[in-house]
This record gives C-alpha cells, sequence and structure tokens, in this order.
C-alpha cells in the first residue's frame, strides 16, 4: 500500500435515505448522487479510502418484503438479504461515484466487494437483538407487529419504533486479502451492511446466519486491517453530543478514550445509534493510539477532515 493518508469511511444509512418521501430505490439513488459528490471531493483531495455502508433501513424492507410474498415465494433468509442489500446498495454507489469522479477528471475505478462477515456461534448477541432494521412505526404499531408476527421491537433513539435482530460481532473479514489488492488503484465499496454474517464450520465452509451486522464495527475491523490512518463515521449529526435532545445538550469537537468511557458509563449515547459509532471509534484508536476518528455528518466530512468540525476521537 502507499504512503497516502488512508480513510474507511463509514456511511451512515441515513446518507442512503431521503427524508419524507417513498424509500424507492429510485429516491435511494439521488440520495447517493449526492452523497458521492461529498466522497468524490475527498477522494479529490489525495485520500486514499474504502468505504463501508449502512443497510439497516434496506434490509429491513428486504426481508419485510420476503415474509410478506411468503405464500407466494419461499422466502429468503437473512444472510441472503443482506448479500441482496450489498448487492444494490454497492451499484448504486457504484453509479454514482463513478460518475461524481469523472466530473473530477479522477478515474479511479470503484468496485464493490461482495463481503462475508464472519462472526461467532456463540455471540451473546444472538439472545438479545438490538439492530433496528427496516422503517420506524409507532408503540401502538410495534406492540401489534409484536403480536401478529413475532418481531422484536424497540424505541429508536425518539425517532419512533423499529424491528430489532440480533447484531453479533464482526471478528474476520473473509475478503480481507482481495481487498488489500484492490486498494491499491481502486475505492472498494466492502463490509456493506456490516458485512454478510457468517460462521465458520470446522472443514473451513462459512453458513450465513441470521443476524445484521454494525457496520460501525465493521468499519472499525476494516480499518485495523488495512492499517487505516483515519476511521471517518458519517451519520447524521456534525458533532457527538453529551445531554443529546436535552435544554443543556453539548456538542462535542474531541473526546480522549478516557472521556468517551466517562459519558459511556453516564448514559449519553443511545443504543443502536450512536452508541455503536462511539465504541468503534475507541477500539480503533485503542488498537493504534496514533491514530484517529471522525464522526461527524456526511456535508461536514471534508471540513471535519480538515481539523474544522466534528467529534474527534483519540486515545489521549
Ligand atoms: N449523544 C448523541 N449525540 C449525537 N447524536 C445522537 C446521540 N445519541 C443518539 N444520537 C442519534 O444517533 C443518530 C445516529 O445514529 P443512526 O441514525 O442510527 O446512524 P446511521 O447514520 O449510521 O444510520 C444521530 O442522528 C442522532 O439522532
Ligand atoms: N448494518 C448497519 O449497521 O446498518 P445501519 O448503518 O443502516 O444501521
Amino acid at each position: 500500500m502507499s504512503e497516502k493518508t488512508k480513510i474507511v469511511i463509514a456511511l451512515g444509512g441515513n446518507a442512503l435515505q431521503s427524508k419524507g418521501t417513498a424509500p424507492t430505490a429510485e429516491a435511494q439513488l439521488e440520495v447517493v448522487k449526492r452523497t458521492c459528490e461529498y466522497i468524490a471531493e475527498i477522494s479529490g483531495r489525495g485520500y486514499e479510502m474504502a468505504l463501508v455502508h449502512g443497510n439497516g433501513p434496506q434490509v429491513g424492507r428486504i426481508i419485510l418484503a420476503s415474509e410478506t410474498a411468503k405464500d407466494v415465494v419461499p422466502p429468503m433468509p437473512f444472510d441472503v438479504c443482506g448479500a441482496m442489500s450489498q448487492g444494490y446498495i454497492g451499484y448504486h454507489l457504484q453509479q454514482a461515484l463513478s460518475y461524481a469522479l469523472s466530473k473530477r477528471n479522477r478515474n479511479v475505478p470503484v468496485v464493490t466487494l461482495t463481503t462475508q462477515m464472519v462472526v461467532e456461534k456463540a455471540d451473546p448477541a444472538f439472545q438479545n437483538p438490538t439492530k433496528p432494521i427496516g422503517g420506524f412505526y409507532t408503540e401502538e404499531e410495534a406492540k401489534k407487529l409484536t403480536e401478529e408476527k413475532g418481531y422484536n421491537m424497540k424505541e429508536d433513539a425518539g425517532r419512533g419504533w423499529r424491528r430489532v435482530v440480533a447484531s453479533p460481532l464482526p471478528r474476520k473479514i473473509k475478503e480481507i486479502h482481495a481487498v488489500r489488492e484492490l486498494w491499491k488503484d481502486t475505492i472498494v465499496i466492502t463490509c456493506g451492511g456490516g458485512g454478510i454474517p457468517v460462521v465458520e464450520n470446522a472443514d473451513g465452509t462459512t453458513q450465513g446466519v441470521d443476524a445484521v451486522i454494525d457496520k460501525d464495527f465493521a468499519a472499525e475491523l476494516l480499518a485495523e486491517q488495512v492499517d487505516a490512518d483515519i476511521l471517518l463515521i458519517l451519520t447524521e449529526v456534525e458533532k457527538v453530543a453529551v445531554n443529546f435532545h436535552k435544554p443543556d445538550q453539548k456538542n462535542l469537537s474531541h473526546m480522549t478514550l478516557a472521556e468517551a468511557g466517562t459519558y459511556i458509563e453516564e448514559g449519553h449515547f443511545a443504543a443502536g445509534s450512536m452508541l455503536p459509532k462511539v465504541e468503534a471509534a475507541m477500539k480503533f484508536v485503542r488498537y493504534n493510539p496514533s491514530k484517529k476518528a471522525i464522526i461527524t455528518s456526511l456535508d461536514q466530512a471534508v471540513q471535519a477532515l480538515e481539523g474544522r468540525t466534528g467529534t474527534v476521537v483519540t486515545f489521549a
């Protein structure tokens, strides 16, 4: 790998979703086109990068469609739905990013790698579903879905109720060697939706499991394994806050590992939304204390890389 600054960018579900319109593939493509302008801008500044995207809303809809059509088409297992989400989100990103790069006369190839993520069979997450997927429901609708379909439903960071599924920790990127090879001259879209969750059998084969891995943790593992300089987590908010959504909310420009740990103990970060981002950032700087993680919004990504905004997480 070259000596340029290497970034792993984690793109939040909001970077792929249109607000206030039906969640169609066409609407997603329009949002992805806007997202890719920012990504191309970062590439234009000479950074090397890989992209990891979320899939919570998308995989939830694919699973729902499959379950709804179960009387006419055999339902797809979760891992296959995850693979489908990687394929179509990756396709949109490839199409839009290639165009955004070409407008800047940067003819860097962009490819999506179907990526399996090894998880542990015994991960306690299989007994405690926490990962929100699909759309948002009212509390009443959520109760009905639990009664009628047996879904696990939880409130998601003050935004409504969502179905939650198991989200085991990512342990090994099956295709990491291909990612490293591709990295040399390509923007690779990998570990989409956290990677397709698989377990390894004793004979070395892999087998899909019912889960959705958190893409922030997957991006962190990738950042470790490609020796990235920066883990850039892009979401809806410009900065991480303490006392979020309270009158005394305070946006943070910087957190050390120790400070982040204290804020977690004090309960400032919502599980399933901001908490995994902060935990992923902490894990990255703990793994390599000379590196940094940044959490910010997509539209502030360039400014955050220049040190002008975002929440920077460092070891000390
Ligand atoms: N302490 C906090 N500071 C900032 N945002 C927070 C905090 N706690 C919860 N959030 C919420 O977490 C959201 C980011 O999580 P989420 O939307 O699940 O991520 P993604 O962008 O990866 O889909 C923010 O948009 C915000 O609504
Ligand atoms: N898989 C995943 O973490 O998706 P979201 O970012 O959409 O929650």
